[in-house]
């Protein structure tokens, strides 16, 4: 199939009427794809857009910039460029922390429901696949780039990854194609480089398809992965169906990689990170803590905790500010650090009321209707309230005299005291 033919066959299977997006970084491979994409353009016409990221990295970026300008402008594509500003200290390397700040740009211009396309090729892919298998990845890492995904309701797609870089540059050769050469990616100091020009030559210089076949391993493992997706779902609907609490005989019923399969697979679903394989293994190991034991296992970006028989995956939990507290009337919407809560406190007699919010201190107690003075803590732990929840809530009372307590996070009321309604229960 011509390159021209399979640009056309990706476009024709986007959805109709939406704008396409090329990401335009200036080389071969985006210019080539830019290019074919404006060509089926013409005869299929539908909105096109490129969308060119300037990293202000390189004394050459201005450059990449200008190419970009004078394709657009000859193929007669609205082009968009975006400054950003790589955050170098964020402990990801320069290449990774570009990455980050190339994506956050993708996300603020395309909008939602639109697509974007990617130029990575079969060779990209070939190196992916060799990088993960040198970090000793699992069938998620060895699967590598995916050819079409769903990216924070925005469609990605890489509709060249297939094709060799061979065939790319005989392309761009035959159109008489200009594009700018990125001087960094001869630095063999950087891993995919040497890969690049060290590895893969030799590989091929033996095995000509090395190639073709890493990127078609490649391919398996990614179908491999989506069946473990499958098995991993079968497994959490079975123990109950929610990611974020699963019990802990449940998960000791599984064999040992059903059950790290699983716990991955409900970090995915959570949208958390998943923890390195060694965090795993501390996990799993504390799963037959004795009884009243508070285990938390951390990982950036998530924590696991072990309680009353159930593993809690979460978000690490945001701390109030000490100190904060707020006067509240009781009727306008209450403004905490941890957001807004449209709720209402009043007396049960109507009287107008002047509160104070503020964190949870210890030792608190509450007059229940019907029950008497109740110990907070207490109180907290027959309604079954996380521990590391607890340490967000808000009290608010009347004078020094305890009246209600609020979880501002889950935005609900847990407990008032007597003589106190709320009657606006629809929070949010
Ligand atoms: N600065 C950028 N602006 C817009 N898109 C970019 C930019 N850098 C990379 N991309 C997109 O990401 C893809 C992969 O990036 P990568 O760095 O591997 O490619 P490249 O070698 O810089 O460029 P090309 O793939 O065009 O030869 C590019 O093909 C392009 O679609």
């Amino acid at each position: 199939m011509s390159l021209q033919c399979r640009i056309d066959r990706a476009l024709a299977a986007t959805p109709p009427g939406r704008c396409v997006w090329v990401a335009l970084s200036g080389g071969l491979d985006s210019s080539l794809l830019l290019t074919l994409t404006a060509e089926a353009c013409r005869r299929h016409p539908r909105p096109l857009r490129a969308l060119h990221i300037h990293h202000g990295l390189q004394s050459g970026a201005d450059g990449f910039e200008r190419h970009c300008r004078r394709l657009c402008s000859r193929l007669g594509v609205p082009l968009f460029v975006k400054p950003v500003t790589v955050d170098r200290a964020a402990g990801q390397g320069l290449e990774g922390a570009a990455r980050t700040a190339r994506y956050a740009a993708f996300a603020e211009r395309v909008a939602p429901g639109e697509t974007l396309w990617l130029a990575q090729h079969r060779n990209d892919q070939a190196e992916t696949f060799l990088l993960a298998a040198l970090r000793g990845s699992g069938v998620r890492g060895l699967a590598g780039m995916a050819a079409c995904r769903d990216w924070r309701a925005r469609r990605l797609e890489r509709p060249l990854l297939g094709v060799a870089r061979s065939t790319l540059e005989a392309e761009g050769g035959r159109q008489g194609l200009a594009w700018v050469e990125d001087p960094s990616n001869d630095d063999q100091s950087l891993d995919r480089n040497f890969l690049r020009h060290a590895v893969l030559p030799l590989l091929a210089s033996r095995w000509p398809h090395a190639g073709a076949a890493l990127s078609h391993s490649a391919a398996l493992a990614g179908e491999a992965d989506a069946l473990l997706a499958e098995l991993a779902e079968l497994d959490l609907e079975r123990l109950g169906g929610d990611p974020a609490r699963l019990p802990v005989g449940g998960l000791e019923a599984l064999s040992d990689p059903r059950r790290r399969l699983l716990v991955r697979y409900c970090c995915d679903r959570l949208g958390l990170a998943r923890p390195a394989a060694q965090r795993l293994e501390t996990l799993l190991a504390q799963l037959g803590a004795r009884e009243g034991a508070e285990v938390r296992v951390a990982w950036p970006g998530a924590e696991a905790r072990i309680w009353r028989g159930r593993l809690h995956l979460l978000a690490p939990p945001e701390p109030l500010p000490a100190g904060w507290q707020a006067e509240w009337d009781g009727r306008s919407c209450l403004s905490t650090p941890l957001g807004e809560v449209r709720v209402s406190l009043d007396r049960a007699d109507g009287a107008a009321v002047r509160l104070k919010v503020a964190p949870r201190q210890g030792g608190e107690r509450l007059r229940l209707p019907g029950r008497g003075r109740r110990d907070l803590k207490r109180l907290l732990q027959e309604l079954g309230v996380p521990p590391w929840e607890r340490g967000r809530l808000l009290v608010v009372r009347e004078g020094d005299v305890p009246v209600a307590v609020i979880d501002p996070v889950n935005k609900a009321w847990l407990a008032f005291a007597e003589g106190w309604v709320s009657r606006r229960e629809s929070l949010e």
